[in-house]
């Protein structure tokens, strides 16, 4: 597994090794171990699974917030999307800092997503399934949205449209009125 940590420091780019023969593959899509040896420690507790069925669906930027704070790691099974991580915690020499990657079905890359970050995607292509392990369980009560355009965090989604949003997406507020309370000591 080749590992790589991105321009955002605590976000890192996983690319698992593939061992092809005349069968098809196989590859350890997660190993616990391999991550721990450098450092990449959680105890993931549910893996979630969406489909997005149009090219230009965005979802996110999305949290837990603390003491619920997840990290996450992302993988693209199907289709290509263009992955978001964004630093949220409030002192943070990389207050929000994000970092972009195209995650695809092709290039079986992963994406280590820390406690203390938001998370977005736009799919790229349709039928877009999105995998990923989190180390808090769902609380609704802990759910954030903060909208996907936010001037301050100003991600560059290079759109030529309008993305297709949830109706909780369409209502997210801006970072500047968001409840966000992570802070770099708790996460
Ligand atoms: C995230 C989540 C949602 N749900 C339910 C709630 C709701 O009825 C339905 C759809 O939820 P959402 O609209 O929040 O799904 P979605 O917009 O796909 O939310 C996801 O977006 C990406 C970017 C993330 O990083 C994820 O952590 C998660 O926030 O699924 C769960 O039961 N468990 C979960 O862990």
């Amino acid at each position: 597994m080749k590992i790589t940590e991105l321009e955002v420091p605590g976000v890192f780019l996983l690319e698992p090794k593939y061992f092809e023969d005349s069968r098809g593959y196989y590859c350890e899509s997660y190993s616990k171990r391999t991550l721990a040896e450098i450092g990449l420690n959680a105890d993931f507790v549910q893996d979630g699974h969406s489909l997005s069925r149009e090219k230009g669906i965005l979802r996110g930027i999305h949290f837990q917030r603390y003491p619920h704070s997840q990290t996450k790691l992302v993988r693209c099974t199907r289709g290509r999307i263009l992955d978001v991580a964004v630093d949220l915690r409030k002192g943070s020499k990389y207050y929000t800092r994000w970092v972009a990657v195209e995650l695809s079905e092709e290039n079986r890359r992963q994406l280590w997503i820390p406690k203390g970050f938001g998370h977005a995607f736009l799919t790229l292509s349709e039928n877009c399934e999105l995998q990923y392990k989190v180390d808090d369980f769902y609380c609704p009560r802990e759910d954030r949205s903060i909208a996907w355009s936010d001037p301050q965090i100003a991600v560059d989604w290079h759109l030529t449209a309008e993305p297709t949003l949830s109706e909780k997406d369409k209502k997210a507020p801006l970072l500047k009125d968001s409840d966000v309370n992570f802070a770099t000591e708790n996460c």
